[in-house]
C-alpha cells in the first residue's frame, strides 16, 4: 500500500505535470482573465457599497450596476470553453449549469423585468455572487502564479457552504417574484394560432426552471464539497469525465 507521503508526491507530480501541459499562452491568457474579473467584480462591490451609502436605499441600485453586472457575468461564458478545450480541469457540464443559471437570471429575469429589480431577494443574490468572485478570481490568479494567501484559500473553499444556498434563495425568490409579472404580461411567450405553430409559455417554464434547482443545485454543492476535500485536507478524489 503506498504511503500519504507517496500519494502527496504523485499527486504533486501530477498537478505539476498538468500546470506544463497547459502551456506559456494558456497560462497568461487565463491570468489576464482571471484578473480582469476579479476587477470586474471589485468595482461592482465597491459601486453597490457607494450607492447605498449615498442613498440608504437599495431602490434603484440594480440600475445602477446593470451594464457592468451583464458584462462580467456574460464574459464567465468564455470559463465554459476553457473547459472544453481543456485548459482547466473542470466539467463542461458543472461549469455550464453554473454559468448559464446566473446569465438567466441577469438576462431573463432581472434585467427583462423592471419590477423585480428592487426586489431584496436581487440583492441577496447580487452580493453573494459579489463576494463569491471576488474570493473564486481572486484564489485562481494567486494559484496560476503558485502563491496563493492562506485566507483566499480558506474563503473559496469555506464561504460557499453557506453562500452557495443563500445565493439560491435570492435567486428563486426573485423568480417567485417574476412569476405574476409574467402571467400578466405574457412577456417572451408565444400563444396559439400563429404562423410557426408553436406555443411557448414563458410563466410554466420558470416554475420548471425553479424545479430544477432540486436536482442541480445539491450535484454543484457536493462537487464543490469534493473540491473543498481536495485542496484543504489533500483527499485525492476520482471524478468521472463528462
Ligand atoms: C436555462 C435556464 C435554466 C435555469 C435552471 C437553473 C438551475 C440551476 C441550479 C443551480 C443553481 C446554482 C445557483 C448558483 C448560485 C450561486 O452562484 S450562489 C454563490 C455561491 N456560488 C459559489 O460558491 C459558486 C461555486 N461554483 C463554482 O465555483 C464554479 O461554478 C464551479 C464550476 C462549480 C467550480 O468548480 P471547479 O472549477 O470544478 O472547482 P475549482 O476548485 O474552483 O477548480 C478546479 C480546477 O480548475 C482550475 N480552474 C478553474 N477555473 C479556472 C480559471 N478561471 N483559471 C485558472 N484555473 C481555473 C482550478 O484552479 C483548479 O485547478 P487545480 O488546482 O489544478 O485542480
Amino acid at each position: 500500500m503506498a504511503s500519504s507521503e507517496d500519494d502527496g508526491a504523485v499527486d504533486e507530480k501530477e498537478t505539476n505535470n498538468r500546470r506544463r501541459n497547459r502551456g506559456a499562452i494558456a497560462t497568461a491568457w487565463l491570468t489576464f482573465y482571471n484578473i480582469a474579473m476579479t476587477a470586474g467584480w471589485l468595482v461592482l462591490a465597491i459601486t453597490m457599497m457607494r450607492f447605498y451609502l449615498q442613498k440608504g436605499t437599495h431602490r434603484g441600485l440594480y440600475r445602477s450596476i446593470a451594464k457592468t453586472l451583464k458584462f462580467f457575468q456574460t464574459a464567465a461564458l468564455v470559463e465554459v470553453g476553457h473547459c472544453a478545450i481543456g485548459i482547466v480541469r473542470t466539467s463542461v457540464i458543472v461549469t455550464g449549469v453554473q454559468v448559464c443559471s446566473r446569465i438567466f437570471m441577469v438576462w431573463f429575469i432581472a434585467s427583462s423585468i423592471r419590477q423585480v429589480q428592487s426586489e431584496e431577494s436581487v440583492i441577496l443574490f447580487l452580493v453573494v455572487w459579489t463576494v463569491t468572485e471576488i474570493s473564486r478570481y481572486s484564489y485562481y490568479t494567486f494559484n496560476l502564479l503558485h502563491q496563493v494567501p492562506y485566507f483566499i484559500k480558506w474563503a473559496r473553499y469555506n464561504l460557499f457552504i453557506v453562500l452557495y444556498p443563500l445565493g439560491v434563495v435570492g435567486e428563486l425568490l426573485t423568480i417567485y417574484a417574476a412569476l405574476p409579472i409574467v402571467r400578466r404580461t405574457a412577456m417572451y411567450s408565444l400563444r396559439l394560432p400563429n404562423k410557426y405553430n408553436v406555443s411557448f409559455d414563458y410563466y410554466y417554464f420558470l416554475i420548471i426552471a425553479m424545479l430544477s434547482y432540486i436536482p442541480l443545485f445539491p450535484q454543484l454543492f457536493f462537487h464543490m464539497l469534493r473540491q473543498r476535500r481536495k485542496v484543504l485536507h489533500g483527499e485525492v478524489i476520482v471524478e468521472k469525465d463528462d
